[in-house]
């Protein structure tokens, strides 16, 4: 007898979108809904307390992928933390919830049509979020959707120097921002946070957890799904390790929402891709589609980083007394998501949107945080935000994990720019209201040189933001991966709904276009089931 078991939709991957996917899909009680998660259940007590997430870092909750050398990077094999858990990325991220800016979705609806331009798209980051700050000091209504299943709060305990910060970019003459997330997010603001009483507030806490016990949803965790089962060219089902059933059926859709690393690999794996790259792997074209995995783009960050003129900052803040203060009332330092405020801005006075974003952290950033720091210093991360370089995911690396390449400042246009934002974090530095805070140049950071040396350092320190998007791009046009309606093309009853189909990398952060474009998706798979 078949073990078989059949859903209407089976999902692949439990992170910002899937979560939103089996919340959204499982509504209907006549639909049935598996959600498929490589990872385990997400109770691990690091995953509540925001300032602890690096902690998180290489443990079985996190992926813990690396790139290929990159060349332009000193030859440096870089870091990348992927959420493997409930909640996906957004169980181990740094809870910044940053749309973007209005020309990145009207880029958008330049690749895949209107619907995903600002105007017609900005309604589906309002149906997400739950806002849980004060009302405007002008008194016009809040950009935030007030009714969503994810809280979006003002950070509750921002570090005395973050104040600094904010003086600094003031009299820097930078725009005060009321609220971050407006159709042009030039200026600067505080960070707002998918945190709820202090407390992470991830993507499964916002849709999964409030559907689980939907008699018409199955989750299953450390399941990972290793292939993608076809009737012909219709998507029939998945197979996953660590599930007794056989195939996990789909009658109408699988959907892909693995991340945009895994979800190029799993359609590799199945023979889609560029028919080259799949032969040189020893995989079998089944459908061509040259552009599975690539157009990889992220966001490459440069910290800053100084010594802070008083013990204020975040380091030792995991003291018994702050750990008291968290666990009882969700206050304290603890709460800090460590990028408490940030600044975007233009480097050149032509450009008509932020091509640098500054995030401040008060704490130094030294190896992604996987050793706890012993000093107490500053950081001002330098970000490229419209990235010229591009990369690719192909299969093949080791132990079997994609080969992983963004091929990072591979553009020299990337590195003046990211130099040129250098200098305006270093005129932030200097203002006297952030000055009275820090003192000597510490971790990889050599305090302001000519740009020569200072292009050397950000060879030898650059770092990802954790951002990568792109590698199942949608569009209107033929090559591109997935059509406006995120449906694979050359297959039937396949789609993929994550950060993967971004056709360009967001002048925000990634967590909230993610959220709001699969809010969108169960909006097209539930008018697409009823054609
Ligand atoms: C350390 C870190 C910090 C970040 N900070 C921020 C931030 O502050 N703000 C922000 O906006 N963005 C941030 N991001 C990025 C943001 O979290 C991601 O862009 C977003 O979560 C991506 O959502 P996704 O649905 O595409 O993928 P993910 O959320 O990564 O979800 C993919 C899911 O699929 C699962 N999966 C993968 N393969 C399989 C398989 N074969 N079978 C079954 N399951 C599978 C994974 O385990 C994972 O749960 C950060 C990311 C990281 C890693």
């Amino acid at each position: 007898m078949s073990k078989d078991r059949t859903y209407d939709y089976v999902i692949v991957g439990a992170g910002s979108a899937g979560c939103v996917l089996a919340g959204r899909l499982s509504e209907d009680p006549s639909v049935k809904v598996a959600l498929v998660e490589s990872g385990p259940r997400d109770r691990k007590t690091e995953i509540r307390i925001p300032a602890a997430f690096p902690k998180l870092f290489k443990t079985p909750y996190d992926w813990n992928y690396a790139t290929t050398k990159q060349t332009a990077l000193d030859d440096r094999e870089l870091y990348w933390p992927r959420g493997h858990t409930l909640g996906g990325s957004s169980a181990i991220n740094a809870m910044m919830w940053v749309r973007g800016h209005r020309a990145d979705y009207d880029a958008w609806g330049e690749a895949a049509g209107s619907p995903w331009s600002y105007d017609e798209f900005v309604r589906y980051f309002q149906r997400a979020e739950r806002w849980q700050g004060a009302a405007r000091a002008d008194g016009e209504d809040t950009v935030y959707g007030t009714a969503g299943p994810l809280h979006i709060s003002p950070p509750r305990h921002p570090n005395p120097t973050t104040a600094a910060f904010l003086d600094a970019c003031r009299a820097q003459g930078l725009c005060e921002l009321d609220e971050l997330n407006q159709d042009d997010h030039s200026g600067f603001a505080l960070t707002p946070l998918n945190q709820y009483k202090g407390r992470r507030w991830s993507a499964a806490d916002g849709y999964l957890k409030p559907a689980a016990r939907r008699p018409n949803l199955d989750v299953y965790t450390d399941a990972r799904v290793t292939r993608i089962d076809f009737d012909g060219t219709r998507a029939a089902g998945v197979v996953a390790s660590g599930v007794s059933a056989g195939v996990l059926r789909a009658t109408r859709e699988v959907i892909l929402c693995a991340g945009a690393i895994n979800s190029p690999q799993l359609l590799q794996q199945a023979g889609i891709g560029d028919p080259e790259t799949l032969a040189e792997a020893g995989i079998d074209t089944f459908v061509a589609s040259p552009d599975v995995g690539r157009h990889l783009q992220d966001h490459l960050m440069y910290p800053l980083n100084v010594r802070a003129a008083k013990p204020v900052t975040l380091t030792g803040a995991d003291s018994p007394a702050n750990i008291a203060r968290f666990l009882l009332g969700g206050r304290g330092p603890l709460t800090s998501n460590v990028g408490e405020a940030v600044a975007f801005l233009a480097t050149s006075p032509e450009l008509t949107a932020p091509d640098i974003e500054l995030v401040y952290a008060p704490v130094p950033f030294v190896n992604h945080g996987l050793e706890a720091p012993t000093e107490h210093g500053l950081t001002v991360g330098v970000i490229l935000l419209q990235p010229k370089s591009e990369g690719r995911i192909t299969p093949g690396g080791p132990d079997g994990k994609p080969r992983i390449d963004p091929d990072y400042l591979a553009h020299e246009e990337d590195v003046r720019t990211l130099v040129a934002g250098v200098r305006r974090a270093e005129e932030l530095l200097a203002q006297s209201a952030l000055a009275a805070h820090h003192t000597e140049p510490m971790g990889g950071y050599p305090g302001v040189v000519d740009d020569e040396a200072l292009t050397r350092s950000v060879r030898a320190n650059a770092e990802t933001l954790y951002h990568p998007v792109g590698t199942c791009r949608m569009g209107s046009d033929e090559g591109s991966v997935t059509d406006p309606r995120l449906r694979v093309r050359g297959t039937e009853g396949l789609r993929v709904v994550d950060a993967s189909v971004m056709p360009r990398i967001t002048r925000g952060h990634t967590h909230a276009p993610t959220v709001a474009l699969a809010e969108r998706a169960a909006d097209l798979i539930r008018e697409d089931a009823t054609k």
